[in-house]
């Protein structure tokens, strides 16, 4: 058997004075143990510099692993570090902690500090988000929930944060979560939003968490989100479907918001005052790469099925992802893409083989496409 063998952490301590349990990256060490600023259910991260001798907190994005006793760790490409945890249920086995991937870089510029993200690693291969815009009162909504009733275990809804004040039928958690303005900034700034965006006057933004909540349910991604914060989910590292919505008209855009009665007549003029530059940006910008006209309800809904490749033979269940089943006590070795995991105990035990060469996904949500197998030892 070739290759490198794996790095080993077998009793990990708090804090970073356990130079044992490092993971050297270039010039960096990265500490991972203990428990995240004092959150007992969170994995810490640290790192030190070596060249400055400094030690750092990172901000740490996305929801990482539970603390464990004892983990491997083995550094793969593209900034990222894999971590086995020992003993865990198979939920929880797997994870990528992202050090330097895309994502990171792009987060650590746009916050302008140290970041480091956590995606968990699953089997599975759900699609890839879908991102739908449009003019306010299109019928955005209105397809994605016809969608979501017709293939309940099949899309999932990235319930954004919203400044805004709910509408009678809307519930806290379901299609928002209403928050205030000086709580959301503040966790745009510790790093919790994908994307956000002030958009007729008021702050929207899709945290990381709800990706994942969708995503660790097997479902495909859906996000109802304005022309600014699709540019930034873009720009991101995210792969998505970018599909923009156009009414058939102006004066149709404005019938249709006034019928749905939600608005002030304030707020019907500010809507539509924006729809025009959205439409315009929306068809122009390079963005999105479908275009649907929502004239007939029944037959942009039939487009959009079109567009998902789902018919009405198309079987309606979800991807499976599921967690990962791991021995309690095993040691790990790195093959190329090919990480070998060897239970260790009295009785030979079949070797099972973790295949990451078509993983995708990662920060924000969830690793995907982690293969499984096992070999035989003779
Ligand atoms: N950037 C961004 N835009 C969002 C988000 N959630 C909703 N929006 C957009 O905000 C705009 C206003 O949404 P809403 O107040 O629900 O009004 P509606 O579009 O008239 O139903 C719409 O264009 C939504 O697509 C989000 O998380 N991020
Ligand atoms: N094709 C359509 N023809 C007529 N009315 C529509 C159509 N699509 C949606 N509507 C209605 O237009 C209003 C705005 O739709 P909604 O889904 O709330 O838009 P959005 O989410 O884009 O703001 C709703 O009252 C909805 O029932």
């Amino acid at each position: 058997m070739g290759g490198p063998p794996a790095f080993f952490v077998d009793h990990l301590e708090n804090g970073h004075t356990n130079g044992d349990s490092s993971v050297e990256i270039g010039d960096r060490s990265y500490v991972i143990g203990g428990s995240h600023e004092g959150n007992p259910l969170f994995l810490g991260v640290q790192i030190h510099d070596k060249i400055t001798n400094k030690w750092s907190s990172p901000t740490v994005l996305g929801t990482g692993p539970k603390p464990c006793k004892a983990y491997s760790s083995i550094v793969l490409k593209q900034g990222r570090i894999l971590i086995i945890k020992k003993g865990s249920a198979s939920d929880d086995s797997i994870w990528f902690l992202e050090v330097d991937s895309p994502f990171v870089r792009e987060q650590r510029k746009l916050l302008g500090k140290e970041v480091v993200a956590w995606s968990k690693g699953v089997r599975g291969n759900a699609e890839k988000p879908i991102v739908i815009s449009g003019p306010s009162g299109v019928g955005k909504g209105t397809l994605i929930t016809m969608l979501m009733k017709e293939f309940p275990s099949m899309f999932g809804f990235s319930v954004s944060h919203t400044t805004r004040s709910p509408r009678c039928m809307e519930k806290n958690g379901v299609h928002y979560h209403f928050t205030d303005k000086n709580v959301m900034e503040k966790e745009i700034n510790d790093g919790k939003f994908l994307e956000f965006a002030s958009v007729h006057g008021n702050l929207y933004g899709t945290s990381i968490e709800s990706v994942e909540v969708v995503t660790d349910s097997g479902k495909r991604c859906i996000l109802d989100i304005d022309v600014q914060g699709a540019r930034s989910v873009k720009a991101s590292s995210l792969d998505a479907m970018f599909i923009f919505v156009c009414p058939p008209s102006m004066k149709e855009l404005e019938d249709r918001l006034r019928a749905r009665g939600t608005e002030t007549e304030e707020q019907i003029q500010k809507r539509l005052r924006n729809a025009e530059a959205e439409i315009k940006a929306g068809k122009s910008s390079g963005i999105f790469g479908h275009i649907l006209y929502n004239d007939n309800l029944d037959e942009c809904y039939k487009s959009l099925k079109n567009l998902l490749g789902i018919d009405n033979d198309t079987p309606v269940n979800g991807v499976e992802v599921e967690g990962i089943n791991l021995p309690k006590e095993h040691t790990v070795t790195k093959m190329e893409d090919k990480i070998l995991i060897q239970e260790t105990g009295e009785a030979a035990k079949n070797m099972i083989v973790l295949d990451l060469s078509s993983i995708n996904g990662g920060a924000p949500g969830r690793t995907r496409g982690i293969g499984l197998g096992t070999l035989k030892s003779s």
